[in-house]
């Protein structure tokens, strides 16, 4: 038996010929908080996609917990600005919601303030509290965000990944978030799968100021951050296909990249 709300096993996506995943392992647990991070062009999306059951991967088994909720918050969304539609009106798409729900749904992310303004006035900080109110809606059993705090401030995405980790303290949810917001993350992160077309890496956050590897793939943003233990022994071309490198001898670190059948480096 197992406790998961949902695995994904072996998962492999290609587009148009294209390896975009490959052999892709992803398990969430109950008030569990797993990050994706990665690159542009990673697959981190398209992984969502896979777990929202849009996209039905080319290889692999997803496996979810029967009847299971999820409340999904995209990476953005586009507001007509001619369309008159009210933060309540948008609320109100998903079915049986009333002003009553929406308003206690708005109230605990903060955002009740804004529940007659129309959705094309609102700041970019309290659109994602609006997306993330309509996630709540469902009352859901995993909340999946594609990068919640897009356009939001700094100070804002400090509060809003404070605002996550208390829901899903409240909800008892599991949460996948996608992010690149390296530094907030490995602080409210349980997981962290480092993701660059196969899983590179994965592990739990740990506060260290500098891994050398992780510089590496993230550049100058890696530097001071709480980053996980964990190093490459690959790198990446342009492609994002694996060059091998060598693992450094005498590190301390073990790496956790599961080579999948397409591998072929050591
Ligand atoms: N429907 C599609 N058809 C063809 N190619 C696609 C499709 N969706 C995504 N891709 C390609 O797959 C790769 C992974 O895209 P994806 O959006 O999953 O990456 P990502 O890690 O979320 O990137 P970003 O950080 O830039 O949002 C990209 O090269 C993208 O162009």
């Amino acid at each position: 038996m197992s406790d998961a709300l949902i695995r994904l096993e072996g998962i492999g996506v290609r587009f148009a010929g294209q390896a975009v995943l490959q052999d892709v392992n992803l398990s969430l647990k109950p008030g569990e908080i797993v990050t994706l991070i990665g690159p542009n062009g990673a697959g981190k999306t398209t992984l969502v996609r896979t777990v929202l059951g849009l996209l039905k991967p080319d290889k692999g088994e997803v496996w979810r917990k029967s009847r299971l909720r999820i409340g999904y918050m995209p990476q953005k969304l586009q507001v007509d600005a001619t369309l008159p539609l009210t933060v309540l009106r948008f609320l109100r798409l998903v079915p049986g919601v009333d002003r009553t729900t929406a308003l206690a749904a708005l109230d605990e992310v903060g955002a009740a303030q804004v529940i007659d303004s129309p959705l094309q006035n609102i700041s970019g900080g309290e659109l994602q509290r609006v997306l993330l109110a309509r996630a709540l809606l469902r009352e859901p059993e995993l909340l999946v965000l594609d990068e919640p705090v897009q356009g939001v401030d700094v100070a804002g995405q400090a509060e809003l990944y404070r605002l996550i980790t208390r829901l899903r303290d409240r909800h008892g949810c599991g949460v996948l978030m996608v992010s690149h917001d390296l530094h907030l993350v490995m602080s409210t992160t349980d997981q962290v799968v480092c993701l660059n077309r196969h899983v590179c890496c994965s592990g739990h956050p740990e506060q260290v100021s500098f891994d050398p590897a992780f510089v590496e793939l993230f550049g100058q943003d890696a530097k001071s951050l709480a980053v996980y233990h964990h190093h490459h022994d690959h790198d990446h071309d342009l492609h994002g296909e694996v060059v091998k490198t060598p693992f450094p001898s005498g590190t301390r670190f073990t790496p956790v990249h599961t080579h999948g059948p397409d591998c072929n480096h050591g």
